[in-house]
């Protein structure tokens, strides 16, 4: 999981949110991930990122913190795609921390998608242009393509290679909280 620095994290809630909200708003979206994906039963958990506060509540979360030394969310992923293969990782799983609507059910249910070998899961979100979960087996399956309309560059990516890519259609993952909209839906739910 990819996390960027507290201080530039949400930025275009700025409208809406003061700085100290938007990294509340993170830190508990993290941490809710992280447990989320421990819940459905994800052997290890990283997590990538500069800052230390991010680190640390990683680290409670039961989650390995793995401090970033490039810059960049593409090359933050790297190093945590480095990590899970020098810990002998079979695949590896990418969720962006802002999912508040996750579930360890949704999780399992990206997860079952490659239970008949197939290499490549992509959830996109709402709009169909982003990649709010990527599943490789192996780790290595895919470049990093995140950024705009990576669910497309993810899939073609994919047919580049000849790796067969599932698409994981998830109402939960497909919600990313992003905008001042996103965050009217999410209250709108009666979430906290
Ligand atoms: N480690 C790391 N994580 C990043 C970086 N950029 C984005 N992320 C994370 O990647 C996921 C998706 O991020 P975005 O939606 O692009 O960024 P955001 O900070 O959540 O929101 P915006 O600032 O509004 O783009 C979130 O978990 C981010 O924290 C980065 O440079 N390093
Ligand atoms: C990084 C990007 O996420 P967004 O900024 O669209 O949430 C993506 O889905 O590739």
């Amino acid at each position: 999981m990819p996390v960027k620095d507290l201080s530039g994290t949400k930025s275009r809630l700025a409208p809406v949110l003061d700085p100290a909200a938007r990294a509340g708003l993170t830190l508990y979206m993290m941490g809710r991930v992280v447990s989320r994906a421990r819940e459905a039963g994800l052997e290890n958990v990283g997590v990538v990122s500069p800052d230390p506060i991010v680190l640390d509540e990683a680290l409670k979360r039961g989650a390995t913190p793995l401090a970033q030394k490039s810059r960049g969310l593409n090359p933050a992923l790297e190093e945590g795609r480095l990590w899970a293969t020098k810990n002998g990782a079979s695949a590896l799983l990418v969720l962006p921390a802002d999912l508040p609507l996750i579930e360890a059910a949704d999780v399992r249910d990206v997860l079952a998608e490659a239970a008949d070998g197939s290499p490549v899961v992509i959830s996109p979100d709402g709009a169909r242009s982003g990649t709010n979960a990527l599943l490789l087996r192996p780790p290595d399956a895919l470049p990093f393509l995140f950024g705009p309309d990576s669910f497309e560059a993810h899939l073609k990516a994919a047919r580049d290679l000849d790796a067969e890519a599932r698409v994981c259609e998830n109402q939960h993952i497909s919600f990313d909280l992003d905008t001042a909209g996103d965050l009217a839906a999410y209250r709108g739910e009666g979430r906290p």
